[in-house]
């Protein structure tokens, strides 16, 4: 039978934008279904409601896909770690079984006869276990700077200093060939002559400075492996080596558990003595063992035990489920055991992204796309105490408006349909058509993989590295000076100017899957928030191998004026408090006069995502970062997005430059002492530093 010359007409309006007939065909007869077969309001603006329907449809394909991806991983790591704990149970079983016992396997619980003599000792000074040394920053730069270590006396100021950018990066080429829309520099003059300014060589790119975090370096102590092991074979030689945890109101004697010595078990000749043990070996085994007095009791065997003790459970505890099983909780503790403790021996095979990725935390309590871990390997520091926000949240005063009606037609590619990667080169071969890639020089900002295109990363990078190399700002009245003083006004001390990448949005005729929409998409990558083994207190790390170029995630925070920030610090009782704000200046510049309420910045302090993290890394960061314009045309407020400026692999910190001069001496706060670990620190000449261990506030 011929086909309907309107689904042909729709197949062939589907083709001409890529989509192929097989993935037209179901959603159609969805849409028809849903329409009542009502051809005009398919067929309205070239197929626009079929287009979006079909991208709509692949996005819900792709979104279940990946759901389901990361459901069978989940439950495959489950019934993996199952399978070796169970394994690990079984050599421990056959490592203690006693003699005259039938064989049990997978036995979690086991009862020790009550004369048996002592089945443990220990050795009493090693009772605690060397930390494992997480994983240190890889560093792996792709830049090649052979004359950087032979350069005198580094001021830190510039990295590089007699380096010019193309000694030390790779790269090849000039200035990026992509425009993004750059700054409107009106040519401004600044009102100070450069010699008569106060200014840094190194300008703040955000013009703030973070507090160092109140990192507690104590040490966890984990019950050390035992050079011998708990056992109640009372022939059996000493194998696998345990560590034993003795709860406290169970024990008679002595309780230490973590710092004090590990005593052996007394033999328990005392009839109402019961014990119950929880060992732990080097390689990862957990052992649960109840000692108790049996001699007028004889032990029956194992299953009709734990039948009674559920039974107690049912009845006396009032355990409503009837199902309760003390096997499952034995192992349940087990498995809580072996989570808790597994990071920290060293004698253990080096953490997997697997192991890191199993933890319980979700810090972003199902606010982002992506669930975000947190672990802590290094000491006993709990999380920290803050509002988890996905997006920004204007605090009070600051002028940000999202209205529709203030989105020129100009500012947003009302013409194009679904994607505008796909549209626009199909309508205009060679160019490209869709007008937020024309805003921003006429190709678009990201590759099709989603990636910052290379020229503008790299560009970016080398802006941020050497911001006056580039283009510098100074404002006629600078906002943040004004908002530190009534009175006499202090010259601007600079902003760099920097390149924005401009999404589509709301008002743009494509669908949400354009691949002109990254940022706006949160963050997609397995991220995770951990302890830093160097003493920067928390950190930000990936838990999935990056590419060059990859979105990682923006900088979340309230959004304030400058002089809301400035009354904020000044009427905190705690000054430290306010560690975490970064100034929206990258487009001071284009304005004529900036209003207070449009000098922005973004505090994390107390609202804010996984940014907050993020910790300073002088010159080679893995990060960096790039103003995103997505709902607001206006530049003073935007989005702050991190991408990576090189491959990264698992398990790296991700780190950005915070563009700090560490040697500003004339700056009213002080910097932190970085411990960053690059080898282009610009701080590392000054290792005891008397200030290091101080706590600094913002304000430029
Ligand atoms: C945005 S926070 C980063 C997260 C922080 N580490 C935490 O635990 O919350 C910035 C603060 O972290 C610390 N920090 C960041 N980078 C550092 C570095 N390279 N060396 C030492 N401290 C650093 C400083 O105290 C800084 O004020």
């Amino acid at each position: 039978m011929a086909p309907n010359p309107r689904v042909a007409k729709a197949f062939r309006a589907m083709r001409e934008i890529g989509i192929p007939e097989e993935k037209t065909k179901p959603v159609l007869k969805d849409l028809l279904k849903t329409y009542e077969k009502n051809w005009e309001l398919i067929e309205a603006e070239n197929y626009r409601a079929l287009a979006d329907a079909i991208f709509d449809s692949e996005e819900a394909e792709a979104l279940e896909q990946k759901k389901k991806q990361e459901i069978a991983e989940a439950e495959a790591l489950e019934q993996k770690k199952k399978l070796e704990l169970a394994e690990r149970m079984k050599v421990l079983e056959e490592e203690t079984q006693i003699p005259e016992e039938p064989e049990r396997p997978l036995k979690r619980l086991r009862l020790r006869h009550q004369d048996s003599p002592s089945c443990t000792t220990s050795n009493p000074n090693s009772n605690t276990t060397p930390l494992k040394k997480p994983k240190l920053e890889i560093d792996d730069i792709p830049y090649a700077i052979p004359r950087l270590r032979s350069q005198g006396r580094n001021k830190g100021k510039q990295p590089v200093s007699d380096m010019t950018e193309s000694d030390v990066l790779t790269e090849t080429g000039s200035e990026s060939g992509i425009s993004v829309r750059h700054l409107r520099n009106k040519g401004k003059e600044p009102i100070l002559s450069q010699e008569k300014r106060v200014v840094s060589d190194r300008v703040s790119s955000h013009g703030v400075r973070f507090k160092e975090p109140k990192v507690k370096q104590s040490p966890v102590f984990l019950v050390k492996p035992k050079d011998e092991p708990v056992t109640d074979d009372t022939s059996a030689p000493a194998v696998v080596p345990l560590a034993v945890i003795r709860p406290e109101p169970l024990t008679n004697g002595d309780s230490s558990t973590e710092n004090g010595p590990v005593k052996p078990i007394t033999p328990v000749n005392d009839k109402s003595t019961s014990i119950i043990d929880i060992a732990t070996s080097s390689s990862g085994e957990v052992k649960i063992s109840l000692t108790c007095n049996s001699s007028e009791n004889p032990i029956k065997d194992m299953d009709s035990i734990l039948k009674t003790i559920e039974d107690k459970c049912l009845q006396s505890v009032k355990l409503i489920d009837p199902n309760i099983s003390l096997k499952k909780l034995m192992t349940d503790i087990c498995d809580s055991l072996l989570d808790n403790n597994n990071p920290v021996n060293e004698s253990q095979p080096e953490e997997s992204v697997a192991d890191v990725a199993n933890s319980h935390h979700d810090i972003a309590k199902g606010q982002e796309p992506v669930i975000i871990s947190l672990v802590n390997e290094v000491n006993s520091e709990s999380p920290p105490s803050f509002h988890y926000i996905p997006q920004n949240a204007v605090f009070q005063n600051a002028y940000v408006n999202f209205s529709l009606a203030r989105i020129s037609d100009d500012n947003c590619c009302a013409t194009c349909l679904s994607d505008c990667f796909l549209t626009s080169s199909a309508t205009s071969a060679g160019g490209c058509a869709c007008a937020c890639a024309v805003q921003s020089g006429g190709e678009f900002a990201y590759t099709k993989e989603g990636l910052v295109k290379e020229e503008l990363l790299d560009e970016c990078i080398k802006m941020n590295r050497n911001p006056q190399k580039h283009c510098l700002f100074y404002c006629k009245e600078c906002p943040l000076e004004r908002s530190k003083s009534e009175g006499i006004v202090e010259a601007c001390k600079g902003h760099s100017v920097r390149s924005f990448i401009k999404e589509c949005w709301l008002k743009c005729g494509c669908a949400k899957m354009c691949g002109n929409r990254v940022v706006q998409r949160g963050i997609q990558r397995k991220l995770q928030v951990f302890m830093t083994p160097g003493g920067k207190g928390w950190g930000l790390r990936t838990l999935e191998d990056l590419p060059k170029g990859a979105f990682v995630c923006e900088y979340v925070g309230e959004v304030l004026t400058n002089a809301e920030l400035y009354d904020r610090v000044q009427k905190s009782s705690n000054k430290d408090e306010h560690a975490y704000p970064v100034n929206l200046d990258a487009d001071w510049g284009a304005e004529s006069e900036l209003k207070d309420e449009e000098a922005l910045c973004l505090d994390a302090t107390y609202y804010g995502n996984v940014a907050r993290f993020i910790n300073h890394r002088c010159w080679d960061s893995t990060l960096v970062e790039i103003p995103v314009e997505v709902e607001n045309p206006d530049h003073h407020y935007y989005h702050l997005a991190f991408f990576t400026t090189r491959k990264v692999k698992a398990l790296e910190e991700l780190t950005w430059d915070y563009g700090i001069d560490f040697d500003d001496e004339t700056h009213p706060v002080k910097a932190f002492r970085c411990r960053c670990g690059s080898r282009f620190c610009r701080n590392n000449k000054r290792p005891n530093s008397n200030y290091s261990l101080a706590l600094y506030l913002i304000v430029d």
